[in-house]
């Protein structure tokens, strides 16, 4: 096995040549068996096995800096860099994570797992470079799909004007999480064939040339001007004007040429393209042919692709999925937005039922946001499903192109809350904090999937901005009696005692339950209370809970700081409700990998856990 040499960075350039070429493929096959067991995104990181092999044989890492934009498709550049044993606990609590992570290796230059950001951070450490006197290459790795991201071409522009070198390796693969989209998209694919192309430029000035008079005139006045020869007959224009060199198209799987391609750009002056063509997917058919399906997948079975475990249950997405078809029925004015994430929030069926009235924007959350903004003023009833985490990049345009003008956009914010093995850059757990603060916008969350399907109605009866956020995985299927007409701001209680009253945001509600399922074994009487609306909440509710109340429990799975029971608790002390308050939620760190469930208990916001907490913080008033 040609892998056992590969045990720290830079072994690979050890290699004779013909052991290069195995080494790809033992590479390959160890990604699908690690996966095939953890799960991990898979299509993405098979494509590039052969494009991080050239770079570490063009490049001297750690010194050399290479950025993974979203760093998804990082996996052989670990195993390339002394972390192939750690696979075993690919996106573990505690193992090794599925993105660059600088803690992890010194050969990771940057963390990344939200997308386009690439270019930006290259461009910073080459500054940082030339300004330290330093030198050394830094290398922006960027997918076509980053590549729609406005921070991506935010940087391009910049990288123009500030002229230091840095190397932009275009990864091709004609993908997004899906099928890529846009005009950029369509720019790359007259790219990938400019050789005929070229071809067939050349081939329009040789026929002009043979026109008498008139031909060669034509083809000196074209030659004469600068953008027009290179119009005609360079790819990569649109780069090269902006004065950033452009090299390829070339294919991903020819090593060596990659390679050469590397140390041409180490020669560039200035900012660089090389554009690669990959293929998503490569080597393994069922990603091959099912390159969405494959990009993030859980454990599967080598022999055929198929899920080792499909999930029996629906989950939160799958309802609003098919609520959102059916609203899509009932009204023609209803639209879909997604930022490169149809499949993911569940919009894929909407897309085919109602192709113009749905739109996948790229990865270009901003501008999603501002683009329902601008739907809505046009009458139409905007529907942007996002994932809490990806919402965080659009923050002013909800301030400013949808709260400020009180426009009715429904904000369907999925993976609200801990989403598990991304880790650190995917858990949603600030939206709460950083929506309710934004006037006219209004925020709820539903404890069961009948009460996502309810709450997605009633936002779209509603006139103003509205989110409602919901977990990623199974939808609960508890409580399914408590089914009351939703008011707008009004709590629902669920139990009503007295002595302790448990009020929880969304998923926390099945938490609650379990929670008082234990304070009553310890013999305590306990009111649960779906919070429903986080804002506004119902201060109503609230004000008359100290009757009957000692201790009012605020349970949310997103940070405390300025969450749901922030804002409760200051209203309790500006009021003067006579109440003590314990709030439970997640305290000031970034949460790590792992699955949700040891994630809760690590957050200790896990039923165990709060319940311990409540009886502990019960003795403090004794
Ligand atoms: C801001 C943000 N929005 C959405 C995503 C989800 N996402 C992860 S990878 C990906 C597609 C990236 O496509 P590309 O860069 O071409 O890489 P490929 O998977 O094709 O290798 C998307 C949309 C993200 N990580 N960050
Ligand atoms: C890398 C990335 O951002 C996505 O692929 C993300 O991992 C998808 O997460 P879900 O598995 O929750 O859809
Ligand atoms: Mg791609």
């Amino acid at each position: 096995m040609v892998l056992e040499k590969i045990n720290q960075v830079n072994d690979i350039k050890k290699l004779k040549k013909e052991e290069i070429f195995l080494l790809a493929n033992e590479i390959r096959q160890f990604l699908i068996n690690k996966i095939s067991v953890k799960g991990g995104h898979l299509a993405s990181n098979l494509g590039v096995i052969e494009l991080t092999m050239a770079l570490h044989l063009a490049f001297d890492l750690p010194k050399d800096k290479i950025i993974w934009d979203v760093g998804h498709q990082s996996y052989t550049h670990k195993v390339l860099t002394g972390r192939k044993d750690e696979f075993d606990n690919l996106r573990e609590f505690e193992g090794l994570s599925g993105f660059p992570k600088r803690t992890e290796s010194s050969c990771d230059s940057f963390d990344t797992g939200h997308s386009s950001t690439s270019i930006s951070a290259g461009l910073g450490i080459a500054h940082a470079r030339d300004l330290s006197a330093e030198n050394f290459y830094v290398v922006s790795v960027i997918g076509d799909g980053a590549l729609t991201g406005g921070m991506a071409f935010e940087a391009l522009n910049n990288a123009s004007a500030l002229k230091t070198n840095l190397i932009i390796v275009l990864n091709d693969n004609e993908m997004s999480i899906s099928k890529n989209v846009g005009g950029m998209s369509e720019y790359l694919g007259h790219l990938r064939t400019s050789s005929q192309y070229t071809d067939l430029k050349t081939n329009v000035i040789n026929t002009l040339e043979k026109i008498p008079n008139i031909g060669s005139m034509a083809v000196n006045t074209i030659r004469k001007t600068k953008s027009g020869i290179k119009q005609l007959i360079l790819p990569g224009m649109l780069f090269e004007n902006m004065d950033i060199k452009y090299l390829g198209p070339l294919d991903g799987y020819d090593i060596e040429k990659l390679v050469k391609a590397f140390n041409d750009a180490k020669k560039v002056n200035g900012p660089v393209i090389v554009h690669v063509v990959t293929k998503k997917g490569k080597g393994y058919l069922p990603a091959e042919r099912h390159p969405s399906r494959f990009h993030g997948t859980g454990a599967f079975k080598v022999e055929n692709g198929i899920p080792e475990s499909p999930s029996k249950k629906s989950g939160y997405t799958d309802v609003f999925s098919t609520v959102m078809k059916k609203m899509g029925e009932r009204d023609e004015k209803v639209v879909a937005i997604t930022a490169a994430m149809a499949d993911g929030t569940g919009l894929k069926r909407f897309a085919r039922k109602f192709p113009d009235r749905f739109f996948d924007v790229g990865i270009a959350e901003q501008h999603g946001v501002t683009f329902a903004a601008g739907l809505a003023v046009g009458g139409l009833k905007p529907v942007f499903a996002v994932y809490s985490s990806f919402l965080q990049r659009a923050y002013d345009q909800v301030i400013h192109d949808v709260c400020m003008q009180n426009l009715h956009v429904v904000f369907a914010i999925d993976r609200a809350g801990l989403v598990g093995k991304d880790g650190q850059t995917h858990q949603g757990v600030f939206d709460l904090s950083y929506l309710t603060m934004m006037p006219n916008m209004t925020v709820m969350a539903p404890k069961n999937k009948w009460e996502l399907s309810d709450m997605l109605k009633f936002a779209l009866k509603y006139d103003g901005p509205i989110a409602l956020r919901y977990p990623r995985g199974e939808a609960y299927d508890g409580l399914q009696s408590f089914r009351k007409e939703i008011q707008y701001g009004i709590s629902e209680i669920i139990y009503d005692e007295d002595e302790i009253a448990l009020l929880a945001v969304g998923n926390m509600v099945k938490i609650s339950e379990k929670v008082r399922m234990l304070l009553k074994e310890k013999g305590h009487n306990v009111t649960l209370i779906n919070a429903r609306f986080v804002k506004p909440f119902d201060k109503k509710l609230i004000e008359n809970l100290g009757e009957k109340h000692r201790l009012l429990v605020t349970l949310e799975e997103n940070v405390l700081a300025g969450g749901f029971g922030q804002q409760v608790l200051a209203y309790i002390n500006q009021e003067n409700i006579d109440i003590k308050v314990l709030n439970i939620g997640i305290e000031d760190t970034f949460i790590e990998q792992g699955s949700v469930e040891v994630l809760q208990r690590e957050c200790h916001i896990d039923a165990v856990s709060v319940a311990d907490r409540i009886i502990n913080h019960l003795r403090i008033y004794k």
